[in-house]
């Protein structure tokens, strides 16, 4: 029962994905229990979404991996009751196990309030 996208976690943030091109995309509203700060969003899941976000670009590829670095820059606060776009996309693949994944969530308006690049590592479907 995923945190990031399963319909049936209580707790969940449900996310839906759809492929654009080579972009992986969702949107998100985040409620006051996804608040850090007052009126804005947690940064760690904001991490989350973006985790999430990166990992679909794979998994929509029949691709199973698991995170295993993550790097977040966080450029502007992410307001809460606003509809947030998250994109994805893969940047380089190495040694055909280690995808180098990047990502980003765009405010209404077209500015990007948080970037992000992560490491994922091909691993056994068995596994999870
Ligand atoms: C229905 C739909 C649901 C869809 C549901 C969607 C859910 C998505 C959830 C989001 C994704 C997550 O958050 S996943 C959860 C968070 N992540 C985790 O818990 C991962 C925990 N880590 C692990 O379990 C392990 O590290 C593995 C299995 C990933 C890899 O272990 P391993 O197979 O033993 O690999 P290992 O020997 O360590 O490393 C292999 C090679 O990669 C190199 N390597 C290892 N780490 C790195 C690194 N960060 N950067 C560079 N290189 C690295 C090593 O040096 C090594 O090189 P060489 O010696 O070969 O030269």
């Amino acid at each position: 029962m995923c945190f990031g996208c399963s319909p049936a976690n209580p707790i969940g943030l449900k996310l839906k994905f759809k492929m654009d091109g080579d972009i992986c995309r969702t949107e998100f509203e985040a409620g006051e229990e996804h608040q850090g700060w007052n009126g804005y969003m947690h940064g760690g899941l904001i991490a989350a979404l973006l985790d999430e976000t990166m990992a679909w670009w794979l998994w929509l590829k029949d691709i199973s991996i698991m995170t295993v670095e993550m790097n977040t820059r966080y450029s502007i606060g992410v307001p809460i009751k606003t509809r947030l776009v998250v994109e994805s996309w893969c940047e380089e693949v190495k040694r055909d196990r280690l995808y180098l994944m990047a990502g980003r969530i765009i405010l209404p308006g077209g500015k990007t309030a948080v970037k992000a690049t992560a490491k994922f590592m091909k691993i056994d479907p068995a596994q999870i």
